[in-house]
């Protein structure tokens, strides 16, 4: 067999399962017995509805970053989210090629904003990624997230990445766990400067993802 055979053969047969159900998952990112479904917050947006940026100068989805992500996340059904973002120039690694901290980060803000779903303010604890295909620059990257499970703080999600849109192929996955926090979690350690500006943001959806999410 030509080595270019090999190579397909060889993405082939990661590609094979079409979700990321079908990968094993390291231990601290299987939900444990006791965890339950996730339940959508009766105020969590439409499906359909843009949740827009949660921070103006978040580097993910916040619009006050010229070299930012700009993703922009869109409620689905239950507890899932799609999104986009335009890989630019800016976000190379290899010439030519997204750099795959910028898609693990296009995965982490994806799987984020599913936070919102629920009305709980989470951080990333572990985030997994599976990188498949290489990305261009100039692709529309098409994610879909969901969660998949609740423990107590312990929220498990898992996304993936499409070349082009919804019907295109894999190019990356993962799968996280998000834990719940305080909003002392962004008061005591963030930085006070940022904090004030957040808070008297005149946009209040922005205000209350931020900081003032009641479950
Ligand atoms: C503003 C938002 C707007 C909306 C936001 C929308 C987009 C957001 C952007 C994307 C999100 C990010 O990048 S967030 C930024 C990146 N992440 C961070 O900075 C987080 C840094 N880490 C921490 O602050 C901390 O380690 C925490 C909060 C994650 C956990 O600390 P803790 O609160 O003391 O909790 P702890 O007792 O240690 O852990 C609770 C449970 O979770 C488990 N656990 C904790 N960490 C891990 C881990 N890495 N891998 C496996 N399991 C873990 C523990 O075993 C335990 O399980 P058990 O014993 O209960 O079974």
């Amino acid at each position: 067999m030509s080595t270019e055979n090999h190579h397909r053969d060889d993405r082939d047969r990661r590609e094979r399962p079409k979700s990321a159900a079908a990968e094993p998952a390291p231990p601290s990112l299987v939900p444990p017995p006791n965890a339950l479904p996730p339940v959508r917050h009766p105020d969590a947006p439409a499906p359909g509805e843009l949740l827009g940026s949660h921070y103006d100068h978040c580097f993910g989805c916040g619009e006050g970053q010229p070299h930012g992500l700009h993703l922009q996340a869109r409620a689905g059904d239950g507890v899932t989210i799609t999104a986009e973002f335009t890989v630019q120039s800016a976000h190379q690694g290899a010439p030519g090629l997204a750099h795959g901290g910028v898609l693990a980060t296009a995965l982490d803000e994806t799987l984020g904003s599913l936070n919102w779903l629920l009305r709980v303010i989470a951080v990333t604890g572990r985030l997994e990624t599976d990188f498949v295909r290489p990305v261009p620059v100039g692709t529309v990257l098409f994610l879909q997230a969901e969660i998949t499970a609740v423990a107590g703080r312990k929220i498990y999600s898992r996304a993936q990445g499409r070349i082009g849109g919804p019907d295109g192929p894999v190019a990356v996955r993962a799968q996280a766990l998000f834990i719940e926090v305080k909003v002392e979690h962004f008061t005591e350690n963030g930085r006070a400067d940022e904090i004030r500006a957040v808070m008297s943001d005149p946009d209040q959806i922005r205000r209350v993802r931020a900081f003032e999410v009641n479950p």
